[in-house]
């Protein structure tokens, strides 16, 4: 059986003279050259059989035949033909037998004159040596009776114009022997190797092609589709065989090739929108000797482009996997900020996971780089993740990580998720109040099992990760309303930590607020200003309730730090210019109700400036939350609203 990977050339000869027992007798001779398949076939049967052969999956490198035959299938076959030539050696043997019949010799051969007939005819002895080329079956027939009229007893010729010879009753020598087919089979054998490499080539290319998530689409000069691979057929929506030899502006009009064969100019990266599909494409002229000869037209996936993007800036963003705090940046005087500290401290001795619990910004991730920093995984990652800012999906892939095929549009070889990348560090999962109970379930497992095991893979991977989780949520509330799962939350619950608002510790504010502000003062270049700016404040800075705690208070700080930038405000407009940017702090504090206590009265002042704020940006909740550095949910929370 014939087969694709056979490594000896295949031809296949056809002839259905007396030339096929020369075949036959030669093929097995020439086993080690090729494998040589000899049909008794020609013309029009001779491509049918090809035809059902090759449909059928056998496999055929080159054709040899003679004659007319030769010519008609190199006219009609998709393969290439070698024309068996008569050899010196096979004229010279079919002249000395035919001179053994008659010194006179016709030689009918199809188009050509068998050179060097003239030459033998002084050494054959001939009287007379007649050459007659001929084109058609007619001619040749013509030609041989002839021949007989002019009293020519033998002819020389191929195979068809012995047959006529013999029926015209003169003796006919066949003009090929083994000599010359060996020579044709050889010929085809090295032409098979080439064709063979060459196709070889082209099917590397092919596939290297086929392979990129690129969508590839190259034409002529017409503009006319020469070649498309898999992913530009699905974004035509058309297969190969309806895309090839149509200009591809009528195939799609917004990736047409036309101007670019007619500028000769490339186009880079213009975006082009598709229905519901955006691809970024690229428009390459192709040149022959500076002359235009087609184009070339690449496209990628708007989405595969935001994913390099996202890689890039990723790759760039090392700050990511390291702690910038140690437990000494955590500012603050007071019992409750000092247990906080002492219990960081302790806790970065051990390596169970830490639930860190506190509102916004009161310095929960602060904490968290704090206990790395003081723990024996300093010198390794610190990766910190919010669970609540990804959709679930691409949470997932980026906590866990994915295997190659994963989903579409997933990256070769994978990626590690975020465990993988925190291995012998810390992990920091920032509001695990919101994580997904699906996602809470894989959590727990990692937790458990310490190993991960990446989306798409049968095979986990052992992790040394220390866990340190924060919410600003109540999660013995969330579990109860079965929003999180009680097992993932004993597992979180070992080493609790609770930061207390920046309210319930007013000691803190005006310590914090003094460091901070110097720093602030000192990056706009006026640290002189400090003793003023503070005291300018003061009382404020106490008597303010903080929603957003330290964040809250950082912000106010940079805020004064501006306004002293240019020098201080002179004194007459130092009142307006504070309330102008600092209109949070400079709201006049109500007056203590006679029955209320101090903590209610700073709420009431605080939901006060928190209605004011919102109002002023017109209900926009998001610039409210920009202007008092809070966040949103921070306000939504203390107006009892929920997000709509
Ligand atoms: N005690 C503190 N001393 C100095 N800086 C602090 C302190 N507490 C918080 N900060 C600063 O306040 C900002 C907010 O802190 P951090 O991001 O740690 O808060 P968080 O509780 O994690 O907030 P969120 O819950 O909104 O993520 C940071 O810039 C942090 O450095």
């Amino acid at each position: 059986m014939t087969h694709a990977s056979a490594t000896r050339p295949v031809v296949w000869a056809f002839s259905t003279s007396r030339l096929r027992k020369v075949f036959e007798s030669v093929a097995p001779r020439m086993a080690d050259v090729a494998e040589v398949r000899v049909f008794d076939k020609g013309f029009e049967e001779a491509l049918k059989t090809l035809r059902e052969l090759r449909g059928a999956g056998e496999v055929v490198d080159v054709l040899v035949a003679a004659g007319s035959n030769g010519a008609y299938l190199r006219d009609h076959a998709d393969l290439p033909v070698v024309v068996v030539g008569a050899s010196t050696v096979d004229a010279l043997a079919a002249l000395v037998q035919a001179r053994r019949a008659s010194p006179r010799i016709g030689v009918v051969n199809f188009v050509r004159v068998v050179p060097g007939l003239e030459q033998a005819r002084d050494i054959l002895d001939f009287e007379e040596i007649a050459q007659l080329p001929y084109v058609s079956p007619e001619e040749a027939r013509a030609h041989v009776g002839d021949l007989a009229a002019r009293g020519f007893e033998v002819i020389v010729g191929p195979g068809p114009v012995c047959d006529l010879a013999e029926q015209a009753g003169l003796e006919a020598v066949l003009l090929y022997g083994t000599d010359s087919l060996s020579i044709a089979v050889q010929q085809a054998a090295d032409i098979a190797k080439i064709v063979r490499a060459e196709a070889a080539r082209r099917q590397h290319l092919q596939r290297v092609v086929d392979r990129m998530e690129v969508a590839i689409a190259a034409v002529d000069a017409n503009e006319r589709v020469v070649s498309v691979n898999p992913m530009m057929q699905r974004l035509l929506g058309i297969s190969e065989a309806e895309a090839l030899g149509r200009p591809l502006s009528s195939l799609q009009p917004q990736l047409g090739l036309d101007r670019v064969l007619e500028s000769g100019a490339a186009e880079h990266d213009s975006v082009e929108r598709l229905g519901s599909r955006t691809v970024v494409a690229s428009r390459i002229p192709l040149r022959e000797r500076g002359v235009i000869e087609g184009a070339v037209l690449a496209c990628h996936d708007e989405t595969l482009v935001e994913r390099l993007d996202q890689r890039l800036r990723s790759r760039h963003r090392p700050r990511r996997f390291e702690a910038r705090y140690s437990l000494d940046g955590l500012l603050g005087d007071s019992p409750a900020i000092r247990d906080v500290r002492e219990l960081a401290e302790r806790y970065a001795r051990t390596d169970a996971t830490v639930l860190v619990t506190g509102e916004s910004g009161t310095g929960k991730e602060l904490v968290a780089q704090g206990i790395h920093a003081a723990s024996r995984r300093a010198k390794h990652p610190f990766v910190a993740i919010n669970c609540a800012a990804f959709p679930e999906t691409l949470l997932e892939s980026e906590l866990f990580g994915y295997e190659e095929g994963a989903f579409t549009g997933s990256r070769r070889g994978g990626r590690p998720g975020l465990f993988e990348a925190a291995h012998l560090g810390t992990i920091f999962l920032d509001e695990i109040g919101d994580l997904p109970v699906m996602l809470q379930t894989r959590l727990l497992r990692v937790l458990q099992e310490r190993q991960v095991l990446r989306l798409g893979s049968n095979d986990p991977t052992p992790v040394d990760v220390r866990v340190v989780a924060a919410t600003h949520r109540d999660l013995r509330q969330a579990m109860a309303a079965g929003q999180f799962r009680s097992d993932l939350y004993f597992r979180l619950h070992i080493l609790p930590l609770h930061i207390p608002a920046l309210r319930e510790r007013p000691g803190d504010t005006v310590v914090i607020a003094s460091e901070l502000l110097k720093r602030a003062l000192a990056r706009h270049g006026v640290p002189g200003a400090h003793a003023r700016a503070l005291a300018l404040v003061r009382p404020q800075l106490e008597g303010y309730a903080w929603p957003g705690n330290v964040r809250e208070l950082e912000n106010v700080l940079e805020r004064l730090a501006l306004l002293f930038s240019t020098g201080a405000p002179p004194k007459e407009r130092l009142e307006s210019s504070l309330r102008l940017v600092l209109p949070e702090l400079l709201e006049t504090p109500p007056a203590a109700p006679p029955h209320g206590t101090a903590r209610e009265a700073r709420e009431k002042q605080e939901m006060t400036v928190l209605r004011r704020v919102v109002a002023e940006c017109g209900g926009n909740v998001s610039e409210a939350a920009r202007r008092l550095g809070i966040g949103r949910s921070t306000i939504y929370r203390k107006l009892g609203e929920r997000p709509g």
